[in-house]
């Protein structure tokens, strides 16, 4: 679901505030020919970060839809989802369970792997964070390919939890990457269809 649709005023601010940069973080023509597409269109969110109203607003959107849905754990993707799952996870009364990238962890992990629309990359998430029966979410700044998301709910069901839903600022829908989800629920807040 995009909240797009619901015309909220608060969406546009948003949007307005989220800088594109292309060709960022590789020019990458190996990439662009594997994925059929003209360039890498970056979502920066730092300037979304700039705007303490738009922040809120996003924030208070993700808020709104999730408080009083019993849930206990807002899983964050490192690095932009630990910018916006901490105070959605605050705000709802959840723990904060962050997915890291390889060996920054320390204490025992599980690992899954994925491929990226520019690479490859591992999540890794605390053994005991979780536990079984937990209602989850996923919190990330943006769902490209989806392959992020999808190591994001494999750790999380791994362990037992029920991820109700992934929720992300942005969708690249041209990407695809929903229909990688195997219908798990899939909330943002706008999307960018220029890629
Ligand atoms: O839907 P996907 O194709 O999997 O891509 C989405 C992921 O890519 C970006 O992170 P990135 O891997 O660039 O890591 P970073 O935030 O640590 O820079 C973004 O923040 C998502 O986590
Ligand atoms: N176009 C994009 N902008 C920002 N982050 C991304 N992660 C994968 N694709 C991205």
């Amino acid at each position: 679901m995009s909240a797009y649709r619901d015309e909220d005023p608060r969406l546009h601010g948003i949007k307005t505030k989220i800088r594109v940069v292309p060709h960022f973080p590789k020019s990458g023509r190996e990439v662009l020919t594997f994925l059929g597409l003209a360039g890498i269109m970056f979502q920066d969110i730092t300037t979304l970060l700039l705007d303490p109203k738009a922040f809120k607003d996003t924030i208070d959107l993700f808020v709104e839809r999730y408080k009083g849905k019993n849930i206990s754990v807002v899983a964050g993707i490192e690095a932009r989802g630990f910018i916006f799952g901490p105070p959605i996870a605050l705000a709802i009364g959840a723990k904060f369970v962050p997915l890291r990238k390889p060996k920054k962890l320390p204490g025992k992990v599980i690992s899954q792997e994925y491929i990226l629309e520019y690479g490859r990359d591992c999540l890794e998430m605390h053994v005991g964070a979780v536990e079984a029966g937990e209602r989850a979410i996923v919190v990330d700044d943006l769902i490209a390919t989806g392959g992020t998301l999808c190591a994001a709910m494999d750790l999380l069901e791994r362990v037992g939890a029920e991820v109700v839903e992934c929720a992300c600022v942005i969708e690249l829908p041209e990407l695809k990457g929903r229909e990688r989800l195997n219908g798990k629920p899939l909330y943002v807040l706008v999307e960018y269809l220029e890629v």
